[in-house]
């Protein structure tokens, strides 16, 4: 087995700005209060990840998922420890990410594209198939400030996935855009997945992480309390047992009805 992904003790500080104002500043250095702090948003977490394997990154909002996925995109550097990857990463971390207000789809697709680490030849070959997925219709030509959060889901999605990647990275694909986009993201990402394509899956859904996934790590305030098999992972989050608990989509489905979809 090779090698997909290997962290090896890593942790991201960041700072925690209490006073914005020169003015907010001066009556808190006056009363002795801290003007700000320094937290582990990633806190000592190690793992690996074989090519090949799917992973279901799992935890509560703020508990680091998003920073998890940053740092091995590349696009964070560890304050300590080191991250390792193998092969091409393509992903989707934010929706709208590397878009140009200004430029339209068909422009940022290129753009993208590029960014992805595509060359023009692959881009234009592979034109077709993501404007498909995509299935913005006439919005192509408009520029993507006036686009919808799902309508830049799916161009940033569908760019992401027709990268020939070794890693998939996905922060949420699934929360914004409507409930037929969302199978047609499931469904292709089962298909990169029989590839051999790594996939690191953030989700609150567990119907998705079910379905997707076969291993699950759950970080709990930057740190990796857990790391093993998918159901397991479900019951130590207790996302199963409270129905509040049961995310819904922006098209009002519960992640059941999605699972029951997919
Ligand atoms: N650039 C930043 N500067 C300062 N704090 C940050 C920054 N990015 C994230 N944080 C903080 O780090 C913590 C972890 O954030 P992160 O976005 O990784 O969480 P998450 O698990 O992805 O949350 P969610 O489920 O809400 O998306 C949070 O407390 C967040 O406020």
């Amino acid at each position: 087995m090779v090698d997909s992904i290997v962290v090896q003790n890593v942790t991201k500080d960041f700072t925690m700005q209490y006073h914005r104002s020169l003015k907010q500043m001066a009556v808190a250095t006056f009363k002795g209060l801290p003007l700000k702090e320094q937290f582990q948003a990633v806190n000592d977490v190690s793992f690996t990840v074989e090519q090949g394997e799917s992973i279901g990154l799992m935890g509560l909002n703020g508990s680091g998922k998003s920073t998890l996925l940053k740092l091995i995109n590349g696009v964070m550097r560890p304050d300590q420890g080191s991250i390792r990857t193998r092969g091409r990463i393509a992903g989707l971390i934010a929706t709208g990410a590397g878009f140009h207000p200004q430029m339209t789809g068909r422009e940022n697709l290129f753009l993208n594209g590029a960014i992805l680490g595509m060359g023009e030849a692959e881009i234009k070959r592979k034109f077709d198939d993501i404007v498909a997925f995509a299935d913005i219709g006439k919005f192509l030509d408009t520029p993507v400030s006036h686009y919808s959060s799902g309508m830049y889901a799916r161009l940033g999605f569908s760019i992401a996935i027709h990268v020939d990647a070794d890693i998939f990275l996905a922060d949420e694909v699934l929360a914004v855009g409507d409930r037929p986009f969302k199978r047609k993201c499931v469904q292709k990402m089962q298909e990169i997945r029989q590839q051999g394509t790594t996939i690191f899956y953030v989700s609150h859904a567990t119907a998705s992480v079910r379905s997707m996934c076969d291993r699950v790590l759950v970080l709990e305030s930057g740190h990796l309390n857990f790391d093993g098999d998918v159901e397991e992972g479900i019951r130590y989050l207790q996302y199963d047992d409270d129905p509040t608990d049961q995310p819904t989509t922006a098209a009002g489905n519960t992640d059941e009805e999605l699972g029951a979809d997919i």
